[in-house]
Formats: C-alpha cells, sequence, structure tokens
C-alpha cells in the first residue's frame, strides 16, 4: 500500500455476528492478515497504529464489570471465535510489533456502539429492534432476553478513539457506555420510543452468546478524560430518524 501516513485507525473487520460467523475465514484472515499487513505499513512509515479491539475478547464473562486486566472467558473452537480470537490476536500482534520494533501502538475495546448510518440490515440488536418497530413488525428478542449489554452512542465512540490516538497510552482501554440493559429492557424501550403497538417475541438464541457485559470505564475517564454523554434513550431517537428516512416510513404512518 503505497501511502505516507501519521495515523493508522484500524477499523476493518465484519463487526455483526451474523456477517462474520457467514464468513468466518475471511474474518479471521482480517484479523490476521489484515493486522500483520496494517502493523507492516505503520512500521514502514513509522506510523502510529490504533486497532478497535472488541468486548468480545471478554467472551462470556465471568467478570463484571469487565475492566481491562481481565484475560476473559472465550471459547476457542466456537462459532465466534473467528471474532472473538481473532481479535485477541490481533491484539497480540499490536503488542509484538510494539515490544519487537518499537511501533506505537493504540488498543480501544470498542462495546456495542450504535448511531444513525448503522445499516439497516446489519444483523445486531439496536439495528434491528429499530427496523423492526418502524416497519411494524415483532421485535425479536433471543432467548433468554436477561443477557445484558450496554450501548455506547456512536458521536461518545468517535470521541473516545481520537483521544485514544491522541493521547500517551498504548491501552488496551475499555470505550463503552456503562449504562446496562438486558436485551428485554431495550425491546421495551424501543417499543414505547417508537412504535406502542409491536409485539416482543421470544427466538431461538446462538451458540456461546455472552450473558452479560458491561465496562469498566475508569481507565478511560482517568488516562483520556473521557466519558460518554448520550444516553440510550436520547440515541435512539437520532438513530430513528435516520432509519425512517431510509425506510421511508415518515413518523405516525403505523400510529
Ligand atoms: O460491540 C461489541 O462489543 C461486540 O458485540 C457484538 O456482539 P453482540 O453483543 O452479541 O451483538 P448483537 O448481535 O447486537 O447481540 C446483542 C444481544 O442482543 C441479542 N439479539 C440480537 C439480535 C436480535 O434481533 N435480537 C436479540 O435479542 C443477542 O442474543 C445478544 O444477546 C459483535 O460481536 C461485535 O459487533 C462487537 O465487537
Amino acid at each position: 500500500l503505497l501511502v505516507e501516513v501519521d495515523q493508522i485507525y484500524h477499523l476493518a473487520c465484519p463487526a455483526s455476528p451474523i456477517f462474520y460467523k457467514y464468513n468466518p475465514v475471511k474474518t479471521i484472515k482480517t484479523n490476521v492478515i489484515g493486522t500483520l499487513n496494517m502493523l507492516g505499513l505503520a512500521k514502514r512509515v513509522g506510523a502510529r497504529i490504533l486497532l478497535t479491539s472488541t468486548s468480545e475478547v471478554y467472551g462470556d464473562p465471568l467478570q463484571h464489570p469487565q475492566t481491562e486486566e481481565y484475560w476473559g472467558n472465550v471459547n476457542p473452537i466456537g462459532v465466534r471465535s473467528c471474532y472473538d480470537e481473532g481479535k485477541r490476536v490481533a491484539e497480540t500482534l499490536m503488542f509484538d510489533y510494539h515490544r519487537q520494533h518499537g511501533i506505537e501502538i493504540r488498543i480501544a475495546r470498542i462495546f456495542n456502539t450504535y448511531g444513525p448510518r448503522m445499516n439497516i440490515d446489519d444483523g445486531r440488536v439496536v439495528s434491528n429492534f429499530i427496523a423492526q418497530a418502524i416497519r411494524g413488525e415483532s421485535l425479536t428478542v433471543q432467548a433468554p432476553g436477561t443477557q445484558t449489554r450496554s450501548f455506547c452512542y456512536v458521536s461518545d465512540m468517535v470521541d473516545g478513539l481520537i483521544r485514544l490516538m491522541e493521547g500517551e497510552n498504548t491501552g488496551p482501554i475499555n470505550i463503552g457506555n456503562p449504562g446496562e440493559f438486558t436485551m428485554m429492557e431495550l425491546a421495551e424501550t424501543v417499543k414505547e420510543l417508537i412504535n406502542p403497538d409491536v409485539a416482543v417475541t421470544i427466538v431461538d438464541n446462538t451458540p456461546d452468546d455472552p450473558r452479560q457485559r458491561k465496562p469498566d470505564i475508569t481507565k478511560a475517564n482517568d488516562l483520556l478524560g473521557w466519558e460518554p454523554k448520550v444516553i440510550l434513550r436520547d440515541g435512539l431517537p437520532l438513530m430513528e430518524e435516520d432509519f425512517r428516512q431510509r425506510l421511508a416510513v415518515p413518523k405516525n404512518q403505523f400510529q
């Protein structure tokens, strides 16, 4: 890649479970070969490189909330492993290049992010529920519905990533919103805010779905002066507005 750059944001990788499971070999190639290529570029041009890692490195966590010191509980041979283990080896490569070649690295562990301009058919939970509510379809809560996630609005995430890149800490640093919700609570909130008439249906889940997830963001707070500003109830309507435009369903059509 014939570019001369000072900073590399390495974000490449399918991030929706349905997409990374659709082509696990390409997913792990992106995480291993793609990361090696980007580290090679960083080495050649002397650039600082930031990897967007993931809360999935903690697997189905036995520590709650998750701090960066926790090593995780990850299945190495499951259907999610191309992503979870892929991101774990990407982190290893980053630190090996740092220690062996002195590359300047930054690692963010991103917790579930949402916002306008997401692919409508992305398959992740927030975009699914919003699209379903707008279309007047049932919200598909995967069993048991008590599993939790912590959702970060995209502008907060971008701010955190830029602060990490510009700062002096290698990380890994959790970037996420500690507000924690069960999937049933998320469905009820989307229903209340977007379309009170839709039903909530329990459907089958997929293997190895993490049962709980919430970032400890003490490090991001202390080292980057960062904390999220947009709570879920404020972020969901912003995403709704964008989805309504793209789906061409104005507010009130079903209500
Ligand atoms: O952002 C993260 O930290 C990571 O989380 C995601 O994985 P996951 O949290 O499982 O993402 P979703 O597919 O949005 O699922 C979240 C929860 O919602 C549930 N879900 C999903 C879709 C749906 O229609 N209904 C539903 O109840 C799932 O069972 C799961 O418990 C992806 O692995 C990555 O995008 C990312 O690195």
